[in-house]
C-alpha cells in the first residue's frame, strides 16, 4: 500500500505543483493518476521514489515513512518505467533488462538468464536479446522498459506515461499484455497518463488531478464515468462517458423479456405462429440459442439448421452492457439475446432499452452531481 498523507510540493520558484494530496494506492492494484498537462502527476509519482522530495506531508510505503528510508534502499523495491522506455543506448537488450539485478550483486550469467525469461513474459522474442535499443520498434522498447522495471521483482511499480510513445494499435496490444502480466504478478502499481481511456482500461482506481495538484476525485472507472463529482471531472472524462460506462455495467442488470423459442425439426408453420415481427429464436433442447429464423422467408416444412441466421452476437448476463448493446445491434431481429454464463437463454433486450439504461445512468449522475456541492470522495 502507498499512502499520500497531505503531501504538498512547492518548487523553489514558487510553483505549487501538488497541493495537500491525500489518497491510498492499495497493494496489488493499479492506481492511475490522470489530469491535464501540468496538474502535478509526474511530480506526485517521483515523490514516491524520492526523485523529488515533498515540501510537506508524508508518503507511506506500507507502514514506513518513505522519507525515513534511504533513497537507494527505497528504489530497490520500486520499479520505474518512463515514456520512451529510457533504455541505455549502448547496452544490449538483455543487459538493459539485467542492469539492476547485476548492480544488486546477482551473478551476470544468472541475471541474463532471468532477463531472457522476463523478455518472454513481456512478449519479446529472446532473439532480440543481443540487439541494441535503436534496433527495436517503439513498442518493443516499451516492453524492454517494463521487463527492466520488473527485473528486481519489486513489489511496487511506478509508470510514467509508459505506453504513450507508440501508435494506437501497438498501445492496445501493450495494454492487453500488461493486464495479463499484472493478473499474474499482482504488483502495487501507480501509473500516470493524460489519457482517460487508458486510465479507464487499466485502472482499478483512478485519481483525477486538477491543475495546482488538487485531487478532484478518486474512484473506480465505473464510478468516475457514471458519477463525476463536479464539472471539471465530467468534462475531463468526456461526453461519451455513458457509452464508455457500458463496459463496466453487467448486462445482467438489464430487464429482459421472455423470448419464445422453437427447436430444430419443428414445423415452420408452428414457428410462424410464435414469431414476433417475423423472427423466432431457435434453441436446442437445453435452451441454448442456435440462431434466428425469419419465418416469412422460411419454406414450409421442418426448421433446419441451414435456414438459421447465426450472425448476431450473444451476450452473457455476466458480460457488460456494451456487449449487450453489440448483441442488439448485430441481431437480425433487432432483439439482443442474453444468456446465462452457461449459454442458456434468459431473454432478449432491444437497443432502445440498453440506451434507456445509459440515459438513466447519465441522469442519476447529473442528479447526484447537482445535489453534492463538495467533491465528496475526493480523498480517503
Ligand atoms: N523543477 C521544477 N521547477 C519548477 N516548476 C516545476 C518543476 N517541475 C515541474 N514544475 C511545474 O509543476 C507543475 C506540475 O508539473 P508535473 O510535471 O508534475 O505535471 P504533469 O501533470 O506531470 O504534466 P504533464 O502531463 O505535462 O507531464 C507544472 O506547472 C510544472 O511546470
Amino acid at each position: 500500500m502507498i499512502r499520500f498523507d497531505s503531501v504538498t510540493k512547492r518548487y523553489p520558484d514558487g510553483t505549487l505543483a501538488v497541493d495537500d494530496l491525500s489518497f491510498t494506492a492499495p497493494t496489488g492494484k493499479i492506481t492511475v493518476l490522470v489530469g491535464p498537462s501540468g496538474c502535478g502527476k509526474t511530480t506526485s509519482l517521483r515523490m514516491i521514489n524520492r526523485l523529488i522530495e515533498p515540501t510537506s506531508g508524508t508518503i507511506w510505503i506500507d507502514d514506513r515513512d518513505a522519507s525515513q528510508i534511504s533513497a537507494t534502499q527505497l528504489r530497490r523495491g520500486i520499479g520505474y518505467v518512463i515514456q520512451h522506455a529510457g533504455l541505455f543506448p549502448h547496452r544490449t537488450i538483455v543487459d538493459n533488462v539485467a542492469t539492476v539485478p547485476i548492480l544488486l550483486g546477482t551473478p551476470k550469467k544468472q541475471a541474463r538468464m532471468a532477463a531472457l525469461e522476463l523478455m518472454e513474459r513481456v512478449g519479446l522474442d529472446p532473439m532480440f536479446a543481443n540487439r541494441y535499443p535503436a534496433q527495436l520498434s517503439g513498442g518493443q522498447q516499451q516492453r524492454v522498459g517494463v521487463a527492466r522495471a520488473l527485473a528486481s521483482d519489486p513489489p511496487v511499480m511506478l509508470m510514467d506515461e509508459p505506453f504513450s510513445a507508440v501508435d494506437p494499435v501497438v498501445r492496445a496490444q501493450l495494454h492487453e499484455e500488461f493486464l495479463r502480466l499484472q493478473s499474474d504478478l499482482g504488483k502495487t502499481i501507480i501509473m500516470v497518463t493524460h489519457d482517460i481511456d487508458e486510465a479507464v482500461k487499466l485502472g482499478d482506481q483512478i485519481a483525477v488531478l486538477q491543475v495546482g495538484g488538487h485531487l478532484a476525485q478518486l474512484a473506480s472507472p465505473h464510478e468516475l464515468l457514471t458519477r463525476p463529482v463536479n464539472d471539471f471531472v465530467a468534462d475531463f472524462v468526456g461526453r461519451d462517458r455513458g457509452y464508455r460506462s457500458l463496459s463496466f455495467e453487467k448486462s445482467g442488470s438489464l430487464p429482459t423479456r421472455g423470448e419464445p423459442t422453437v427447436e430444430l425439426g419443428s414445423e415452420v408453420s408452428a414457428a410462424r405462429a410464435l414469431a414476433i415481427d417475423d423472427w423466432i429464436l431457435v434453441a436446442n433442447s437445453d435452451g441454448k440459442p442456435l440462431g434466428w429464423l425469419c419465418t416469412s422467408l422460411a419454406p414450409a416444412g421442418a426448421v433446419r439448421e441451414d435456414m438459421l441466421f447465426r450472425g448476431g452476437t450473444i451476450a452473457a448476463s455476466d458480460g457488460t452492457l456494451r456487449q449487450a448493446l453489440d448483441a442488439t445491434l448485430s441481431s437480425p431481429s433487432g432483439r439482443g439475446v442474453i444468456v446465462t454464463p452457461d449459454g442458456v437463454l434468459i431473454g432478449t433486450v432491444t437497443a432502445t432499452e440498453v440506451v434507456e439504461r445509459i440515459t438513466t445512468n447519465a441522469g442519476d449522475a447529473r442528479a447526484e452531481h447537482s445535489s453534492s456541492g463538495s467533491p465528496a470522495g475526493a480523498t480517503q
